[in-house]
């Protein structure tokens, strides 16, 4: 096992990267200071790939800043003062991408490990700023991230029912994503990723550890694998709600899903405009949508019912998966059951859990939790409080519901303390006016939403 002391860590360093064309495999490359190196493997099916001039240079320039984005992985074992680019250097404007990257998609790492992250990230910019991307010869196809839940199957459908050509995909090797993937009935593309075993042992030795922006991540992923397919669009379903994070006292706000936010999807987009090709598109299709409209959406499919599953726990990388698909007891089962039941008949809803998760009492801290009564919202992809508070107060109106343990104890104890602001569903249901969709597609896919 190689010694990891983090105490005595001087430097992050991003070695290299590289692509071979003829197998699909990118190999990422990092070290801490003069130690072994971390190598980080993608591999892209479809190989071997055929890249004439432009697209050749816009899948160097995607695969460099994969490589940046997949580094904070490895960054977080240490976070030691100084960070080292080899090779050839990052102009300001990748810098500024960077340092926002790893300081906001850090922040619940930084928070749970009591560090200040504030000022301590520096990514040295040392060349000049790179002239404007120019086009590559995409063409219109759009390359759908898909992650077993039903933000992604609701998009997917969207697409479909708007006669946009896709291809859903994903990263990594989860069954649950494949099956989901399958069902759908259309081209799919599963990019595997392989972290360097060495991040393993150096968290058995004390590294630093806690939750990464994935999402930047597998949104770099898709980029790459967009360019090489030839395709001008990466369709991510991030929902407006998951640009507000948790409120925690003397602290302020943390976003577990910071990445999922319309601060890096602007950000991102417009870098990869700029910096990649000028034809490839980065968006989300759910970002004028709170969590309630998308989950209303969802309810209108059955397609998906006994097949789809948000809860995080299908996801290890490492270690057993559940025998579940739900595990009843997590932040996202609890949000996924609250925010569905407004809008399923109660049997189907019990027939997707297997259970009612409203008459548990025992499970009342986690619902507290979402409503951000006695807690704060949890570190979770969940919707926003007055989303939850909405929701609950709905259920309680409900004959199908008002008997059942936790809306009873809502009745009772919660909705006497809260204000009429925080009732009714209608106003949460409205879609907003940012976000990154293409203009052609917005107003039939609001249309789409009756929203
Ligand atoms: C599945 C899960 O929730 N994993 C988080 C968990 O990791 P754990 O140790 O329990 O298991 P593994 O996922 O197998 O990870 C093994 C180790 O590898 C590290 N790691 C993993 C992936 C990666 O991209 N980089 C890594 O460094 C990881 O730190 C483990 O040591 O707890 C970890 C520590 O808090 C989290 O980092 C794991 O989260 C994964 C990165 C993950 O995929 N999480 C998503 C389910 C997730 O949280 N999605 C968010 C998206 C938010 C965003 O801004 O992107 C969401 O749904 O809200
Ligand atoms: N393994 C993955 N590979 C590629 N994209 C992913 C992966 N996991 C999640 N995503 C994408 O990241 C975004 C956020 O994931 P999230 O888990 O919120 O969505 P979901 O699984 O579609 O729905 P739910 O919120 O119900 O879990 C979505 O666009 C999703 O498609």
């Amino acid at each position: 096992m190689t010694e990891f002391k983090r105490e005595s860590i001087r430097a992050f360093r991003f070695l290299d990267c590289g692509f071979d064309a003829a197998t699909g495999e990118a190999r990422l490359a990092y070290a801490f200071d003069d130690g072994p190196a971390l190598v980080e493997t993608v591999r892209f099916p479809g190989a071997p790939f055929a890249l004439d001039g432009a697209r050749a240079g816009a899948v160097q320039r995607a695969l460099r800043l994969l490589h940046l984005f997949a580094g904070i992985s490895y960054y977080k074992a240490a976070v030691p003062p100084e960070i080292r680019i080899e090779g050839e250097g990052i102009d300001a404007a990748t810098a500024a991408l960077l340092t926002s990257l790893y300081e906001n998609g850090l922040g619940e790492f930084a928070y749970r490990n009591g560090l200040s992250l504030r000022g301590r990230i520096v990514f040295p910019a040392t060349a000049a700023a790179m002239p404007a991307a120019t086009d590559a010869g995409l063409r219109r196809h759009a390359v759908v991230a898909i992650g077993g839940g039903k933000d992604s199957l609701v998009s997917i459908e969207a697409l479909r029912a708007l006669g946009i050509e896709q291809t859903v995909s994903w990263v990594g090797s989860a069954p649950l994503i494949k099956a989901c993937a399958e069902r759908t009935g259309l081209p799919t593309l599963n990019i595997t990723r392989t972290l360097s075993p060495l991040l393993f042992d150096y968290n058995k030795q004390g590294a630093l550890n806690g939750h990464i922006p994935v999402t930047a991540v597998n949104s770099a992923i898709l980029a790459v694998a967009a360019l090489l397919q030839g395709h001008d669009q990466v369709v991510f379903s991030n929902e407006r709600s998951a640009s507000y994070g948790s409120l925690i006292p003397g602290t302020g706000e943390v976003n577990h899903q910071w990445s999922k936010g319309w601060a890096f999807e602007q950000a991102f987009a417009a870098h990869l405009r700029s910096h990649v090709a000028a034809d490839l598109a980065y968006y989300s299709l759910l970002r004028p949508f709170s969590e309630l409209a998308v989950a209303r959406q969802f309810a209108r499919l059955d397609r998906y019912d006994q097949h789809f599953s948000s809860c995080n726990r299908n996801f290890h990388l490492l270690g057993e998966r559940p025998a579940q698909r739900w595990c009843g007891v997590c932040p996202k089962c609890h949000f996924v059951f609250l925010a569905l039941a407004p809008f399923m008949p109660k049997p189907r809803l019990m027939g997707i859990f297997g259970r009612n998760l409203l008459d548990e009492p025992e499970q009342a801290p986690g619902f507290d939790a979402l409503l951000e009564y006695r807690d704060h919202k949890p570190f979770e992809c969940v919707g926003e409080g007055r989303e939850s508070r909405a929701a609950l107060d709905a259920l309680a109106d409900s004959p199908a519901w008002r008997e059942d343990a936790l809306v009873k104890r809502y009745l009772r104890e919660i909705r006497p303390q809260l204000s009429p602001e925080d009732r009714g569903l209608a106003p949460l249901l409205e879609a907003s006016d940012d976000h990154g969709i293409p203009a052609g597609l917005w107003g039939p896919l609001r249309a789409h939403f009756g929203a």
